[in-house]
């Protein structure tokens, strides 16, 4: 991950304008995958420095065309590298791409046992264990490969419109892969375990959410999720 750092100096008149092509360039940035994130912050003191922080995956990333009006305002663009090397990510820290293959096989086999949810999976394409570890993949900080061969998120949302899946459905599909978690050794620690988990509950209740009558495909990139409590700063 690389944190792009640049300071700004709007006038007070143009500063509704910038705020609004931050935004501009943040959404459409969204949509590329070497994105990760960003923060504007105005300065304490003086309200016309603007500090925007992008995260990437890597230096080599798309330009800011939506801020090309205030090249002219920049103070400092500079790129920097966390100190002690790259954090790990989930997904590393997972076992990568192996590691949560088994994870899903092991799972759907427990999901096509389950009586709640065997009618709900009955007849599901058999890559779907694997397509489902690409997502998980680059979800958790892996390669980008469901936005890049598997139809991003707009296919994953696609799969689930007007499946009707019920809280109870949610819930056993959230603890049938916990269960799996532990049966296929996926790291313990509690802080591995808690960003993980909080994935699952979180993309779960979004499935039930687009699998509810009159939902809507959506064109939102594949979300990324970091940790909630990294190892190296647990007590
Ligand atoms: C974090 C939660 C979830 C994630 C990350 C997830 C992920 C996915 C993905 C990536 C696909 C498309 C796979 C492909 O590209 O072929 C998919 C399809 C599907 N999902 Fe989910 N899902 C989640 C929750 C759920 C829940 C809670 C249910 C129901 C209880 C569900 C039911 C289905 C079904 C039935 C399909 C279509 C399977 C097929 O016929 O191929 N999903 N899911």
């Amino acid at each position: 991950m690389t944190v792009h750092h640049l300071r700004y100096t709007i006038p007070a008149e143009r500063a509704a304008a910038f705020e609004a092509a931050c935004a501009e360039a943040a959404s459409a940035l969204e949509k590329t995958p070497q994105f990760l994130g960003h923060d504007l912050s105005r300065r304490v003191d003086d309200p016309t420095r603007y500090l925007l922080t992008i995260r990437w995956t890597s230096v080599e990333h798309p330009p800011f065309t939506a801020l090309a009006d205030f090249a002219g305002d920049l103070d400092e663009s500079h790129h920097w590298t966390p100190v002690g090397g790259e954090p790990p990510t989930l997904y590393d820290w997972a076992g990568g791409a192996p590691a949560l293959v088994r994870l899903l096989r092991v799972f759907y086999d427990h999901v096509l046992q389950d009586p709640l949810l065997e009618p709900v999976f009955r007849g599901m394409d058999a890559h779907h264990p694997d397509h489902v570890a690409v997502w998980l993949g680059e979800v958790l900080g892996g390669p980008a490969d469901y936005s890049a061969h598997h139809g991003g998120h707009p296919h994953m949302i696609g799969r689930h419109l007007g499946r009707a899946i019920t809280e109870e459905q949610r819930r056993r599909w959230v603890s049938l892969l916990l269960d799996a978690a532990d049966e296929t050794g996926l790291p313990a620690d509690p802080e591995f375990r808690a960003s993980f988990a909080g994935y699952v509950e979180w993309g779960s209740r979004l499935a039930v959410v687009f699998s509810a009558p009159g939902a809507e495909a959506s064109d939102e990139p594949v979300p990324h999720w970091d940790w909630v409590k990294p190892p190296w700063q647990a007590s």
